[in-house]
């Protein structure tokens, strides 16, 4: 066991995500079962009352690798020394609110917290962003954290990433592990694309196995990009533990890496390949080695694909211009 413990920071720990993430952070499955973590609950001071009780059954839990618990609604506090950043705290859309609203809303919340990670996380800082709008929050956050480098700002379309996986192996009748080089494109909403083109069913191209247009175009596509709908709509509540655990192994493949042979989803500040606009914050196929990760590349996009990625990372444009318009970049 290494003997410093590493900083994590979570926002919005008295959530409902945040209850489901923070225990398997604690047990060791976010970085690793040889390395101890220290938490840092970042609430709302109306919460954090909450987060104090959620604190109480982590230690009660007697984790060996949770090293100690702060908890604060202070941003200086939460983000000194911390080396990994996991911002799931954000502002929902309530009824009436308008998109400009929201992203307004959310401003407020991500432009400050980018601003304290710069002035005080660790030089390693690593962010992942859950809370939505996932991709333009942290467009917004690492907009403000001029000294932290740019790949260290992130956001999650694992999600969406391990539901693709699980819808293509229902309809291949093959376990998830034999399924390799899934990507997500785009946004974490409902214009995001889910490719299939590049997939491999035990080494075999996935459409190919597949070989069925319309269930790709009616039922994949919108089912893996509604998923996050359909959820609210049956639980009355978004997805909590689904979420958390697509937190844990986009942070865990990060550090950790991808398996030979394989890649994942990030969505990451874009260098312009595959046509992206440099700086929006999209998913791409990804691999990670050594802490850090690089876009794919060298893969053909045909004409399906092409209008799918366009469409979605046309919806990025529009929000990248909506906060710039609102003085939040
Ligand atoms: N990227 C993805 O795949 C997914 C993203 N989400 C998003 O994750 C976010 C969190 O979801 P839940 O935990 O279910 O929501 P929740 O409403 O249960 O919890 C959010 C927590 O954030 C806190 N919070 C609000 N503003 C804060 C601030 N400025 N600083 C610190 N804490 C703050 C609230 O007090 C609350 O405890 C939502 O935005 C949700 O839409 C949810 C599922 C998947
Ligand atoms: O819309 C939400 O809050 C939930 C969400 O992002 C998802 O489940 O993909």
């Amino acid at each position: 066991m290494t003997s410093t413990p590493v900083t994590v920071t979570v926002t919005g720990a008295a959530g409902q995500i945040g209850y489901a993430l923070l225990f398997r952070i604690a047990s060791g499955q976010l970085l690793g079962p040889d390395v101890p973590v220290r938490l840092r609950l970042l609430e709302i001071p109306q919460a954090v009352k909450a987060a104090e009780g959620t604190a109480m059954e982590l230690e009660d839990c007697a984790f060996p690798l949770l090293a100690g618990i702060d908890i604060t609604d202070d941003l200086k506090t939460a983000f000194d020394g911390a080396n990994v950043a996991l911002l799931v705290g954000a502002r929902p859309r309530t009824k009436g609110m308008e998109r400009g609203d929201l992203l307004e809303a959310n401003g407020g919340i991500f432009k400050p917290q980018g601003e304290a990670i710069n002035a005080h996380a660790a030089e390693d800082v690593r962010v992942l962003v859950v809370g939505n709008p996932a991709n333009t929050n942290a467009l917004i956050a690492r907009s403000h954290a001029p000294d932290v480098p740019a790949d260290r700002f992130t956001a999650m379309t694992r999600l969406d990433h391990n539901r693709a996986l699980a819808q293509l192996s229902k309809k291949a009748g093959v376990p998830v592990s034999a399924i390799k080089k899934m990507t997500i494109w785009g946004n974490h909403s409902a214009t995001q694309y889910p490719d299939i083109f590049h997939a491999e069913i035990n080494g075999r191209g996935a459409a190919e196995v597949v070989d069925d247009q319309a269930w790709l175009e009616n039922d994949f596509i919108p089912t893996v990009a509604k998923r996050g709908a359909a959820i609210i709509e049956a639980r009355g509540a978004s997805s909590a533990a689904s979420a958390a655990g697509a937190a844990i192994d986009h942070v865990h493949t990060w550090v950790n890496g991808t398996a030979e042979g394989d890649w994942t989803s990030m969505a990451v500040v874009s260098d312009g390949s595959y046509g992206v606009p440099e700086g929006l914050v999209s998913s791409f196929p990804v691999t990670c080695s050594g802490g850090r990760w690089e876009i794919v590349q060298g893969l053909e996009i045909d004409d399906f694909s092409r209008g799918r990625i366009d469409a979605s990372v046309a919806e990025l444009a529009e929000e990248r211009d909506a906060v710039r318009g609102l003085g939040l970049i």
